[in-house]
């Protein structure tokens, strides 16, 4: 009795908070998922119980990427129990990157989990700009591909904008061609990109809220830093179910004193630059939300082993944040399980070949 109305009180206080959000915008309503019950039987003790050492909880990336592929998955069953083709995803792969490698790999295992068909075609380093745009051209009229990507880096001989933009826009499930970052940028409907659809995802679900808040991104890139900065700032109520924050972005020319500064007021931070520790325990707020973007691979001292990290001192941070990202089993798994999404949607909206079968 005592947590149901303590539930109450604190949803009808939150729906004065956020009126819009919860009364406006069915898919981002607070209490979405299926934890939110026990969130807010959390919330209940956390008010009524004494205080403990707070210790972030663990956005696992990993948990709510399988979420999504299992959301995925459901559709195309039904796709296919209707006797239609599934949708289908083509990766082409130019040389032989070894992150390149690792996260195709990725990719075609979600595809296969999910039931989405995969084709990698792999193209040797050596291959001409004009060829790559061929093979390109034949995909994009190849009514079996519904979504299409080439995985970046491209050789230094290769201009990535031309080989982005020579993809269609209806099976740019990166959300790379020029005509969906421009609809993006204007909270019109679009691809958007893996990496900070799966960011917005994540807090989504994990029931952090983005409206009215104060986010730092850091990193500028244009497949990264610049995109999520878009999402969190964007109107929510637009084409994209974007966040409605303040965002700062800062990056490699940000004085890291200031840097400092735009940190310690964020409620979430996002970092995605690539340097391990840049962002330490002393820069945030307590209670921040902290999504770690970056992967570097370093040899670890004391095991001798490569491993992964993200930007972030994760022990250090993880005292101080309500919510952390690990890396790996964070981020990453998300823009996986996103790119199964986008090519879902690709296929719903524009295969024009088995809708009526
Ligand atoms: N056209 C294109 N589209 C992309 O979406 C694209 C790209 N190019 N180039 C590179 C970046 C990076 N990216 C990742 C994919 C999977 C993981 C991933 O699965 N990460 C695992 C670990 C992977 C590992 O062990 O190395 C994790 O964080 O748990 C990470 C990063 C997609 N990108
Ligand atoms: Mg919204």
């Amino acid at each position: 009795m005592l947590i149901k109305r303590s539930i109450f009180i604190f949803t009808t206080q939150f729906n004065r908070k956020f009126p819009r959000k919860l009364l406006g915008n069915e898919k981002v309503q607070f209490g979405d998922d299926a934890t939110a019950g026990l969130r807010l039987l959390l919330c209940h003790r956390c008010f009524h119980s004494t205080p403990r050492r707070k210790v972030a909880k663990l956005i696992d990336g990993k948990a709510i990427a399988k979420q999504i592929k299992d959301e995925v998955k459901t559709e195309v069953d039904k796709i296919i129990s209707l006797g239609q083709r599934p949708p289908q995803l083509t990766v082409l792969l130019v040389g032989n990157n070894d992150a390149s490698v690792v996260y195709v790999r990725n990719k075609i295992k979600a595809a296969q989990y999910t039931g989405i068909i995969s084709d990698t075609i792999r193209l040797p380093d050596t291959v001409k700009e004009h060829e790559l745009i061929e093979e390109i051209n034949s995909l994009n009229n190849d009514p079996s591909c519904d979504g299409l990507l080439v995985q970046l880096p491209v050789p230094p001989h290769i201009t990535e904008r031309r080989i982005c933009d020579a993809v269609a826009p209806e099976k740019d499930v990166d959300g790379f061609n020029i005509l969906n970052i421009g609809r993006f940028c204007v909270d019109e409907e679009s691809f958007v990109p893996a990496t900070p659809a799966g960011i917005m995802e994540m807090l989504r679900r994990q029931g952090v809220e983005t409206f009215g808040k104060n986010a730092v991104v850091i990193g500028r890139s244009k497949n990264v830093g610049m995109p999520i900065a878009m999402y969190l700032h964007a109107d929510g109520e637009h084409g994209n179910n974007a966040g409605d924050a303040t965002v700062t972005i800062c990056h490699r020319y940000t004085p890291p004193e200031q840097l400092k500064v735009f940190t310690k007021t964020a409620d979430i931070i996002v970092s995605a630059t690539g340097i391990p520790n840049l962002v330490t325990a002393d820069m945030v707020k307590e209670g921040v939300t902290i999504i770690d973007v970056g992967i570097t691979r370093i040899t670890d001292p004391q095991t001798g082993k490569s491993r992964l990290v993200g930007d972030v001192d994760f022990e250090g941070v993880r005292e101080k944040a309500a919510h952390i990202t690990p890396v790996p089993g964070g981020v990453g798994p998300l823009t996986v399980a996103m790119l199964m999404k986008n090519t879902l949607t690709a296929y719903q909206k524009y295969n024009k070949y088995t809708k009526n079968t």
